[in-house]
């Protein structure tokens, strides 16, 4: 990693996308070279009016909508402000010093506006800037040069001015996508929010046990977590997270499953079905409920089992419509018809052949 470092050309650049958006990167040359030849395109719309930022209890500011948000609706479509390398290997520079003249190199404007953001920081350990950057950069991609034996990270540093009002929750209501065509980013309901409600993402790893979380949340962003999983502190929700983290270790393959007889039928299904009632009671719809649902419908479909194949595909559509998935019309053509489903009757044709064979005489 200091090798990393050390040999980086790092640049300035400023960029705009489309007429209404500027922001400032402080970037390998290399990525800037990138960036400048494949300009970043306005994303396709940027929705309105779906939130408002005003207080949050103790938690300061946070986002709550401004009408219910089904899943899968987009609540905000933004552009970094600012971007920096992950590892900043600056040597000369302090870093306070380094990000107060990277802020400094906005519009008056834009630079009040990140001054303004929260700072989560002790005010003695370091600059403003810095501690801005600290409490509310969010990790992104970029793309970088392909070729060169000292190659950059891809993964840089960046601040959204709106999403930055975000807080968190360890069971969040929503969740964020980067995308590096549009150098935005997206922000997603995973579950219905209420008018009013207000909207969370997890800064950290949902999935892990209650006190690793709040440790890790007090050393990154200085706050005690008092969401409602963490106040509750039933013992059960880390039994139930550690669980969904492991999900899937000892489960046989899918394939697997269909060509072996002496597996229960439902056996996969209802390892799936109990991941999907844990992510229910812990409020983890972020870790994705869409595996699971794809698993239990090819399941039915490997069984033949018409009447729960075209249950399930219908909630695998439901879930790829909240996300206008590709491949929607695919699981619509399953659905009207299900013998189109490739791995149609595979479990059962299988077995029954197999059965078949041991009962003829040798
Ligand atoms: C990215 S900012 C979120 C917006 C911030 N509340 C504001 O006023 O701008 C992160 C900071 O918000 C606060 N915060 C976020 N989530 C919180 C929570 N669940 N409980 C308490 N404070 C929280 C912490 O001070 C954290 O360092």
């Amino acid at each position: 990693m200091a090798g990393h470092v050390r040999s980086r050309r790092y640049v300035l650049h400023d960029f705009a996308i489309g007429t209404r958006h500027r922001g400032v990167a402080f970037v390998d040359s290399g990525v800037r070279d990138i960036l400048r030849a494949h300009p970043p395109a306005p994303a396709p719309y940027y929705p309105t009016d779906t939130f408002v930022i005003r207080r949050a209890g103790d938690k300061g500011l946070g986002m709550f909508t401004t009408s219910a948000l089904r899943v899968g609706a987009i609540a905000l479509i933004e552009h970094p402000t600012v971007i920096a390398p992950f590892v900043l290997g600056l040597t000369d520079t302090p870093a306070c010093d380094f990000y107060d003249d990277l802020f400094g190199s906005l519009p008056m404007r834009q630079y009040e506006m990140l001054m303004g953001l929260a700072n989560c920081m002790p005010r003695t350990s370091v600059g403003h800037a810095e501690g801005v950057m600290a409490t509310n950069a969010l990790a992104i991609e970029l793309d970088v040069p392909a070729t060169g034996s000292n190659q950059e990270l891809s993964t840089h540093r960046a601040i959204f001015m709106q999403a930055s009002r975000i807080n968190h929750s360890c069971s969040p209501n929503a969740k964020w996508e980067w995308d590096r065509k549009t150098l935005s980013l997206t922000l997603r309901a995973v579950r219905p929010i209420r008018a009013g409600e207000e909207i969370t993402i997890n800064y950290v790893d949902p999935a892990v046990p209650r006190a690793e979380r709040r440790a890790s949340l007090r050393t990154t962003y200085h706050f005690d977590c008092n969401c409602a999983a963490c106040a509750r502190g039933d013992p059960r929700s880390d039994i139930a997270r550690t669980e969904l983290r492991a999900f899937g270790s000892g489960l046989p393959a899918f394939d697997v499953w269909c060509r072996d007889a002496r597996m229960p039928d439902m056996v996969l299904i209802r390892a799936h079905e109990r991941a999907l009632a844990l992510i229910e009671t812990e409020g983890l719809e972020v870790l994705g409920c869409r595996e699971h649902i794809d698993v239990i419908t090819m399941c039915y479909g490997a069984l033949a089992d018409e009447n729960m194949f075209r249950y399930w595909a219908n909630e695998s559509r439901e879930e790829r419509a909240q996300d206008n998935m590709g491949d929607l019309k695919v699981v619509q053509t399953w659905i009207s018809n299900p013998r189109a489903l490739p791995v149609w009757g595979w479990r059962r044709d299988t077995i029954q052949a197999r059965r078949r064979s041991s009962r003829s005489p040798k």
